[in-house]
């Protein structure tokens, strides 16, 4: 209870929560105003902690303790810091990558004046390499002495991320004399952690693993040493490394929309809508086998009406079930009679390692994916009418089941392949000359009905052309700097009054 009187407010700050804690100047006007007047020689120190704020967005707040004791008062500082220390998921020292060119061009203004202000607090120092090129950022990751660093940044987009992702496991790889070529050996897990300060025109992995694009929320979880760990899948073709993927591969729909936009790039963000429509307005479908190993070793499916969430107990569990597969030395056991074959005609294949929820499609392709099950949902949406295919689109906007339709399969899978029948045909070595050159002409002439070119990937926003892919999923490869997305038990949980009391 306070001296006047009045009702101490019962706030909790977790000490995981506090950014810092310094000494505070006193000046002689502070020192003549208010009740601190009554003190001869006050002293102070201030606590800056995190404060939640509505939607995900977390703030950097502070608050002041006074005392007359000098003595106290540093007991009280020392004693905070100590505690700051022995956090040791805090990381002291990071590597950061600014993409000066994502998204509106602000990266580096956003980093100088919204980041490097609180790594500056929270006494992180920071390593800055602004990209001068695409694979910049890729290429220094193989250069540079990474294990002295506890986290590698970067500010960008999904462009960027990709990028700083694929540069990070390609060295561990490196590293381990792994060969990413070959699709069947076990990856080496990368415990350096990466965070994302979003900067970019499509920031979708920060808001699937954050809740929020907002580079100070971000900055926030790095400084409090958050880890989420994240599934990621690789794609190979005929024993070559092709790409690694965290959110989307789709072939069809989304790979055409994004080989479409990627020529109307002076359209801006505007481009998207544009090639959306043209692609739903071509209708087009392809011809090809999908075979897939069903997830055996997750708790979840597909059709779960929970999401994965901070703490997600499915993505645990699997964790676990797969660290006793490994004490009973069952990891990574092919069983290749479990695969399921499915030829057929589709307007979209879709895997994702992540529900993809975005601003604009905030369910996302599979609102119960999850980040960390060692799973991706594949969704095969099969030929159908225009108007169905629409009344599809639209379900992932409403509260309607977007997988309940005749059309539409979903299904957790470990590992998949596809391949177009074009490829098919080509590799049954058949003879008829005459069928290959209408073929040619059949592509030449996208309005030719005959379907029997091939569509592109779209993976994790960029596009990739392979006929036949082979995928695999490796279970929480990497790691951010993130949480997932907190669950707010009730309003007042993130209403905190801003004269919070520390305990
Ligand atoms: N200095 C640079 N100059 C040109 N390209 C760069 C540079 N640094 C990084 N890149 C490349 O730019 C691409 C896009 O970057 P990023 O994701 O940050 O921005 P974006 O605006 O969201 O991207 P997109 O235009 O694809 O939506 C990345 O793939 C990255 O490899």
């Amino acid at each position: 209870e306070e001296e006047d009187g009045c009702k101490a407010v019962e706030n909790v700050v977790p000490a995981c929560e506090i950014v810092a804690v310094e000494e505070t100047e006193i000046d002689k006007k502070q020192c003549d105003s208010g009740k601190w007047q009554k003190m001869s020689k006050p002293h102070a120190f201030t606590v800056h902690y995190i404060k939640r704020a509505r939607n995900h967005r977390w703030r950097c707040s502070e608050i002041t303790f006074w005392c007359i004791d000098e003595q106290l008062c540093n007991q009280w500082i020392q004693a905070l810091k100590e505690l700051l220390d022995s956090q040791k998921s805090r990381p002291k020292r990071l590597l950061v990558y600014i993409n000066p060119y994502g998204g509106k061009r602000q990266g580096k203004r956003i980093y100088e004046q919204k980041v490097a202000p609180l790594f500056n607090l929270a006494s992180i120092s920071a390593d800055v390499v602004i990209t001068e090129h695409a694979n910049h950022a890729k290429d220094n990751l193989f250069e540079v002495n990474i294990y002295k660093y506890d986290g590698i940044v970067c500010v960008g987009g999904d462009g960027m991320f990709s990028e700083v992702m694929h540069g990070l496991i390609g060295r561990i790889q490196k590293d381990s004399g792994i060969d990413q070529n070959n699709p069947k050996t076990p990856l080496a897990q990368c415990s350096i952690r990466i965070g994302i300060i979003p900067a970019g025109s499509t920031d979708c992995i920060c808001y699937a693993t954050v809740g929020i694009i907002d580079p100070e929320t971000s900055a926030l979880h790095i400084i409090v040493g958050d880890c989420q760990p994240l599934d990621v899948s690789s794609i190979h073709h005929n024993n070559t490394f092709l790409k690694y993927s965290v959110s989307l591969l789709g072939y069809g729909f989304y790979g055409d929309i994004l080989k479409d936009s990627e020529k109307k790039r002076w359209m801006g963000p505007m481009r998207y809508d544009f090639s959306g429509f043209k692609t739903f307005l071509s209708h087009q479908y392809y011809e090809g086998t999908v075979s897939f190993q069903p997830a055996k070793g997750t708790v979840g499916s597909p059709r779960d009406k929970e999401s994965c969430r901070t703490g997600c107990h499915i993505c645990r569990q699997t964790k676990q079930l797969e660290e006793q597969q490994k004490n009973y030395g069952l990891e990574h056991k092919e069983v290749e009679d479990e695969w399921k074959v499915i030829k057929g005609k589709f307007l979209a294949i879709n895997a994702v390692n992540m529900s993809c929820a975005c601003p604009r499609s905030p369910k996302g392709l599979s609102p119960a994916a999850h980040l960390a099950d060692g799973s991706a949902d594949l969704i095969l949406v099969r030929k159908c009418s225009r108007f169905n295919f629409l009344r599809y689109l639209v379900r992932h906007t409403n509260q309607d089941d977007q997988f309940d339709f005749p059309f539409v399969d979903v299904y957790r899978v470990k590992r998949f392949q596809f391949t177009s029948k074009h490829l098919e045909d080509n590799e049954s070595d058949i003879k008829d000359v005459g069928k290959k050159r209408f073929g040619q002409f059949c592509s030449d002439h996208p309005a030719c009905c005959c379907n029997l070119a091939n569509s592109t990937w779209n993976c994790d926003g960029e596009t990739l052309d392979s006929s036949a892919v082979e995928v695999r999923v490796h279970c929480q490869l990497v790691k951010l700097f993130a949480r997932g997305i907190e669950i707010y038990k009730d309003e007042a949980a993130y209403n905190l009054s801003s004269n919070e009391l520390l305990s």
